[in-house]
């Protein structure tokens, strides 16, 4: 039973940082992702002015419920979302001029939701170059709080970054939230809140969903991250494929990441799935079944998905992952367009992604867009296609700088232990 430790999740790091910035007190973070992603949030807080110290296996952060230590700051947010989104938040709540820029595929991707509700609640906010897009400054004196009204149908951030914002509010917020992609991501956030002390509150009255959070700002506290359920999802992909097993401990039936679910679709196609309190384990049987599955909550597993449909029995449909097309790429057209390199049938729409199995196939060069989710998932292919490389293998930095390593120690694993599964194409 290949046992695969798997890095903390990137999602969870980015808000243990916030919530532990904003604490009263000292908190410690147990397992923190050490990627690109994490490293720029924790830079990010330090340029505000809040201390991250560091020792191997734990980060400690000085919480500063009054805000930023600093008035004046320039914080550039790498490649990462959750920083370019999380981070304007926080430094809103403080008092100072604070200004916020990202990477140029950073600032392809949309804020214009979390900015207008921003400015709907009174700061000072201006986006310097683009409407809608970093770079933008922030003149920050408190905010007051209230109701706001949010769309939150292109990115559960911004939802995130303003429930976050709310217990440092001098009256809470109520947030009604008129769409939402990604909800098991708010679910992470809100059980990450309470952790931290926060009383936030999902009603729902029949007409539509308000989030109630309460003033009263974040306690702080001592923090395991879990294993990241996306990136385990590479490594459970590549057994369904194989016909191997992989155990990833730490992932279990308490897991707040909703992608640890890609395990059900794995089941569906036919893998063998267990999934105990403290890990999960998917055994491959040989079988690679077909399906149509909605991926709207889970969209970052979309492409291991995509990537390990071709050796199905029938075609897989992917539907409801219109937000895929703005994330690090344009994820639904980058997997086509490899898939297609590969020898692959294809065809795709506004939110969906149809792959028809069938075709022999051959390796490529796989054309990354800088997108790291797009290298571990061809990579998954790439154990039953000879010959796959990357125009830019390294950006794996993201969030798995070591992923190169992990996962070719892995399949060495894996083909040790190989049970004679489906053959390749
Ligand atoms: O809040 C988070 O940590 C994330 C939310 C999701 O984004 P969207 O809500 O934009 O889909 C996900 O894709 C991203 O990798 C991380
Ligand atoms: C979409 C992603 O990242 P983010 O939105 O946090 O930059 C991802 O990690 O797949």
């Amino acid at each position: 039973m290949p046992l695969v430790h798997i890095p903390g999740s990137k999602s969870i790091t980015a808000r243990a940082l916030f919530l532990a910035a904003a604490a009263d007190g000292v908190t410690t973070l147990g397992r923190p992702l050490r990627s690109d992603d994490t490293e720029g949030f924790a830079e990010g807080l330090t340029r505000l002015g809040y201390r991250v110290g560091r020792t191997p296996d734990s980060w400690q952060v000085d919480g500063r419920p009054q805000g930023p230590a600093v008035t004046t700051a320039d914080v550039y947010c790498r490649d990462g979302a959750t920083t370019a989104r999380f981070l304007p938040t926080l430094a809103a709540a403080g008092h100072g001029t604070y200004r916020f820029d990202a990477s140029a595929q950073m600032r392809r991707r949309p804020l214009a939701p979390l900015t207008r509700a921003l400015r709907d609640l009174g700061v000072d906010l201006v986006h310097e170059e683009a409407e809608g897009h970093h770079p933008l400054r922030i003149t920050a004196n408190g905010v007051t709080g209230g109701d706001v009204t949010l769309d939150a149908g292109q990115s559960s951030q911004y939802l995130t970054a303003l429930l976050l914002l709310g217990p440092l509010t001098r009256d809470g917020l109520r947030i009604k939230v008129t769409d939402l992609v990604s909800e098991p991501y708010v679910e992470i956030t809100t059980s990450m809140m309470r952790a931290f002390g926060a009383d936030v509150r999902r009603e729902d009255d029949g007409n539509g969903v308000t989030y109630a959070v309460a003033p009263g700002g974040y306690r702080a506290t001592t923090y395991a991250v879990e294993p990241d359920a996306s990136t385990a999802s590479y490594f459970f992909a590549a057994a369904a494929l194989t016909g191997t097993e992989v155990t990833v401990p730490g992932l279990g039936a308490g897991a707040l990441q909703g992608d640890l679910r890609f395990v059900d679709v794995l089941r569906r196609m036919g893998a063998r799935v267990d999934v105990r309190d403290d890990r999960t384990t998917v055994t491959g049987t040989g079988e690679v079944r077909g399906l149509t599955v909605n991926m709207r909550d889970i969209s970052d597993t979309m492409p291991t998905l995509a990537a390990i449909a071709p050796f199905a029995s029938g075609p897989v449909r992917i539907e409801d992952v219109a937000n895929t097309r703005v994330k690090e790429c344009d994820r639904l057209d980058a997997c086509a367009e490899n898939l297609r390199r590969l020898g692959v049938e294809v065809a795709t729409g506004p939110d969906w992604i149809e792959i028809r199995p069938g075709a022999p196939m051959a390796g490529a060069d796989i054309k990354t867009y800088g997108d790291h989710r797009i290298v571990m998932s061809f990579a998954v292919t790439g154990l039953r296609v000879p010959g796959i490389t990357f125009d830019d293998p390294g950006c794996v930095r993201k969030t798995f700088p070591d992923f190169h390593t992990e996962f070719g120690a892995a399949f060495a694993e894996l083909r040790r232990g190989m049970s004679g599964g489906p053959s390749a194409n």
